[in-house]
C-alpha cells in the first residue's frame, strides 16, 4: 500500500515552502499544494534531496496523499483567499480531519469558519505564524486556537517545528474559537509600536546627536547586548550597516519614507477601541504609517512652515536617554498590548493565560525580546494582574527610565521632531497612573448640555443638574 504523508500544507509562498521544510527537517513527510507549478516542482526537488516531501496542484491528489486524520495547513493570503482554498479542499476530506490556518486572518473570520466547519465534523484552527520567513524555516513562534482534543494530534508536529526558549517549544494550545488569531494580531499591534518607537529614536539620533550610520548601528548594537534584547534592535543595528548595491550610500538612506500595512495593526487599534482598552502607542503606530503614506502632502507642507533649528545634544548623554526611553516605552507597547488580550479573553471566552502567551514570545517571533521573560515572570506570579505598569517585579523598570523618556519628548517638542510613539506611552503611563483626572469636567459639559448624568465622589447614586447659565 503507498505510504501517506504526516502533514499536508497549502501555499507554498514565502511562509509555506519555509514551514513545510521546517516539518520535514523535523522528521514528519509533508505534502505541498499551490496552484503555481513552479512552487510545487521546486518543492517536490527538495524532496529528491534529503527530504521525505512531495507536492501537487491537484488538490485531489494532495488530499489523498494525507495519513487520517488529515493535518492541513494553510498559509496563504488572508481573506478571500482562505474561504476559496476551503471549499477546494471540503468535497476531498473526512469528518475529523484538521484544518490548520497559520495566516494573518481577521479572527472573526476565523470565528465564521470554524462555526461551518464543525457542521461538517471537521476542525479547524487559526493559528498565526511569526518570526517572517527565517522563523518559518527554523523555529518560528506558533499561536494555536481552536478545538483542544483535536490540538492533540498537531502538538507533536508544532512542538518540533516551534523555536526552543531553554528547551521549551515556542508554542501553546491558546484556547477555543479564533483565540489564536487574535493574539496574533496582538502580537502585530505590538510589532507595530516597538517599529514606531526603533524608528523615533533613529531619528533622534541622527537630528540631535548627528549620529551617522555607523554610530547608529553602534547604539543599537550596544542596547542588544543589554537589557533592550530583541530581535526588532537586533535587526535595526543590522540595518544601518548595509551598503547600497547601486551607490556608495547606505541602503537606509535610500529607502523611501512610506510604509506599508497589511491591517493587523489598524485590526488591533480598531478591536482595542471596541474592547474599550486604550493602546495609544499602537494606535499613533498606525497612524504614522497612515501620515508617511501622505508623503507629497508632508513635502508641500513642508515648505510652508518654519520649524525649530535642532539644539545639539551631547553623544554620550543622548545615547543614554535613548536606552532608557526606548526600554521605557517597550514595557508601556507590551503592557496595552496585554491588557487587550486580557479584556478579549473576557468578551470572546477565550480563556487566554498571558503568562504562557508571553512565555511563547520568548523565542521564534517578531517581537521576541529579553523583556518577555521578565513579562512571563510578572504573569506567572499574579495571573489576574490588571496591567503590566503594576506588576511589582516592573515598577522599578519603569519609575528607573520614565524620566528619560519625559526629557526626551520635552526636546522633540521643543525642536520640533515628531516623537508620536514615547509621547504616547508617556501620555498612557502618565494618565494610567493619576487618580484623578480632570475629566469630571466632561461629565459636567456632558449633563450640561444633553442630560447625560454623572456620578458623585461623596455619594452612590446617577444625578443630574438644572446648569445654570451666568
Ligand atoms: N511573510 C511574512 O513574513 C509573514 C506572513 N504571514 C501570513 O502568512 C500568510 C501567507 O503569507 P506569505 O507566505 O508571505 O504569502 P505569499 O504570497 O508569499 O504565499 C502565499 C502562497 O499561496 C498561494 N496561493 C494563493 N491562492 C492559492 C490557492 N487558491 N490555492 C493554493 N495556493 C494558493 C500563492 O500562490 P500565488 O503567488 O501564485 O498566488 C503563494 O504561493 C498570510 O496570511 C500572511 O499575512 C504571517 C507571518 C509572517
Ligand atoms: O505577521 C507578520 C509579522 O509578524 C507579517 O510580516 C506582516 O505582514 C507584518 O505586518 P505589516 O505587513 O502590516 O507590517
Amino acid at each position: 500500500m503507498e505510504e501517506k504523508y504526516d502533514f499536508g500544507l497549502v501555499g507554498l509562498g514565502v511562509m509555506g515552502r519555509n514551514f513545510i521544510l521546517n516539518v520535514a527537517d523535523n522528521g514528519f513527510s509533508a505534502f505541498g499544494h499551490d496552484l503555481d507549478v513552479e512552487k510545487v516542482n521546486a518543492l517536490k526537488n527538495e524532496g529528491n534531496k534529503a527530504h521525505k516531501i512531495d507536492a501537487s496542484t491537484s488538490i485531489k491528489t494532495f488530499v489523498k496523499a494525507l495519513k487520517q486524520p488529515r493535518k492541513i495547513m494553510l498559509l496563504v493570503p488572508a481573506g478571500k483567499i482562505v474561504d476559496s482554498v476551503i471549499e477546494s479542499l471540503l468535497p476531498h476530506i473526512d469528518r475529523g480531519d484538521i484544518l490548520i490556518d497559520g495566516g494573518n486572518s481577521f479572527f472573526t473570520d476565523t470565528d465564521r469558519r470554524e462555526e461551518e466547519l464543525q457542521k461538517r465534523a471537521v476542525n479547524f484552527f487559526g493559528a498565526g505564524v511569526s518570526g517572517g520567513a527565517k522563523g518559518a524555516r527554523l523555529g518560528p513562534s506558533i499561536m494555536p486556537g481552536g478545538s483542544k482534543s483535536a490540538y492533540a494530534h498537531i502538538k507533536p508536529i508544532f512542538e518540533a517545528v516551534a523555536a526552543k526558549y531553554d528547551g521549551e517549544p515556542c508554542v501553546a494550545y491558546l484556547g477555543p474559537k479564533s483565540a489564536g488569531n487574535y493574539v496574533k494580531m496582538v502580537h502585530n499591534g505590538i510589532e507595530y509600536g516597538l517599529m514606531q518607537l526603533t524608528s523615533e529614536i533613529y531619528d533622534l539620533l541622527k537630528k540631535a546627536g548627528d549620529f551617522d550610520n555607523d554610530e547608529v548601528h553602534n547604539s543599537f548594537k550596544k542596547w542588544n547586548e543589554g537589557r533592550l534584547q530583541s530581535f526588532l534592535v537586533e535587526i535595526t543595528s543590522q540595518i544601518f550597516k548595509q551598503e547600497d548595491d547601486e551607490s556608495n550610500e547606505r541602503l537606509i538612506d535610500k529607502i523611501l519614507d512610506k510604509a506599508k500595512q497589511k491591517g493587523t495593526g489598524k485590526w488591533t487599534s480598531q478591536n482595542a477601541m471596541d474592547l474599550g482598552i486604550p493602546v495609544p502607542t499602537i494606535d499613533i503606530a498606525v497612524n504614522m504609517r497612515e501620515i508617511s503614506a501622505l508623503k507629497s502632502e508632508r513635502t508641500a507642507a513642508d515648505k510652508i512652515y518654519d520649524r525649530p533649528k535642532v539644539a545639539t545634544m551631547e553623544k554620550a548623554k543622548l545615547e543614554k536617554l535613548a536606552e532608557e526611553a526606548l526600554y521605557f516605552s517597550f514595557i508601556v507597547t507590551y503592557a496595552q498590548g496585554l491588557h487587550v488580550l486580557a479584556e478579549a479573553s473576557k468578551e470572546y471566552g477565550y480563556q487566554l493565560d498571558i503568562s504562557v502567551i508571553a512565555k511563547i514570545w520568548r523565542a521564534g517571533c517578531i517581537i521576541r525580546a529579553a523583556l518577555l521573560a521578565d513579562i512571563t515572570e510578572a504573569f506567572e506570579k499574579d495571573k489576574d494582574l490588571p496591567n503590566l505598569l503594576v506588576s511589582p517585579n516592573f515598577v522599578d523598570k519603569v519609575q528607573g527610565s520614565v524620566a528619560s523618556a519625559r526629557e526626551l519628548v520635552a526636546f522633540g517638542a521643543k525642536n520640533g521632531i515628531p516623537l508620536p510613539g514615547l509621547s504616547n506611552s508617556l501620555i498612557y503611563f502618565d494618565a494610567y497612573t493619576t487618580t484623578r483626572l480632570p475629566l469630571n469636567l466632561i461629565q459636567a459639559q456632558r449633563d450640561y448640555f444633553g442630560s447625560h448624568t454623572y456620578e458623585r465622589l461623596d455619594k452612590e447614586g446617577i444625578f443630574h443638574t438644572e446648569w445654570e447659565s451666568k
